[in-house]
């Protein structure tokens, strides 16, 4: 294990787990409707790879990069875009794929640019939910697991760009950020 996790949360078989049931809950929900996945990235883009291999039917890919934490745990209050998407949305069915939704701020602000662009529907799948630091409301239509209060690193999730390529989601060591 790497020195700087405290606890591992979730091993590569556990989220494997996760993503099998997501994908069949996903599959049943869109049949024959085609939707546009959208990965926000850079998180989402090890839960959004291993996920879509899961699905039955045939969806389209896109790719937005938002950042509202930059090299801090806390986030900024601002979202900002990085890379907008290439397709258009509207009249589509857009699923949002998220790796974490913590204070909520960059999925409202996500939902609300795609409502303004026309989407037929907007549905939002995460792999976690942090609930108790919701600062905005707003949920997600699929929740792959509920994490306690805490700053969780790995499959994709960074502390000030590391840890992304961890296969495992675990807690980092306060010392970590605190230092
Ligand atoms: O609910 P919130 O408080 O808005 O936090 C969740 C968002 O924050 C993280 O992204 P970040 O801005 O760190 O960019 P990254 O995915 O490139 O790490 C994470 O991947 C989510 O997109
Ligand atoms: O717990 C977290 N870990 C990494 N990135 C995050 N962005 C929001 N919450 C988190
Ligand atoms: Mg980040």
């Amino acid at each position: 294990m790497n020195d700087d996790i405290l606890k591992v949360l979730y091993s590569k078989q556990d989220i494997d787990a996760i993503i099998k049931r997501l994908a069949g809950e996903i599959s049943r929900d869109y049949a024959g409707k085609n939707p546009l996945v959208v990965c926000i990235l850079k998180g989402a883009i090890m839960f959004m790879t291993d996920l879509v291999r899961e699905l039955d039917e045939y969806v389209e890919l896109d790719f937005m990069d938002v950042s509202s934490y930059g090299n801090a745990t806390e986030s900024s209050g601002e979202v900002k875009v990085i890379k907008d998407l290439d397709t258009s949305v509207a009249g589509r069915d857009v699923l949002i794929v998220e790796d974490i939704v913590d204070t909520g701020r960059t999925l409202s602000y996500l939902i609300k640019i795609f409502k303004t662009r026309d989407a037929k529907s907007i549905k939002v799948c995460t792999l976690m939910d942090k609930p108790d630091r919701r600062i905005k409301t707003v949920e997600a239509d699929y929740v792959g697991t509920q994490v306690p209060n805490e700053f969780v690193v790995g499959y994709g999730l960074d502390y000030a760009e590391r840890y992304r390529n961890l296969p495992y989601i675990g807690v980092l060591k306060p010392e970590i950020y605190q230092n």
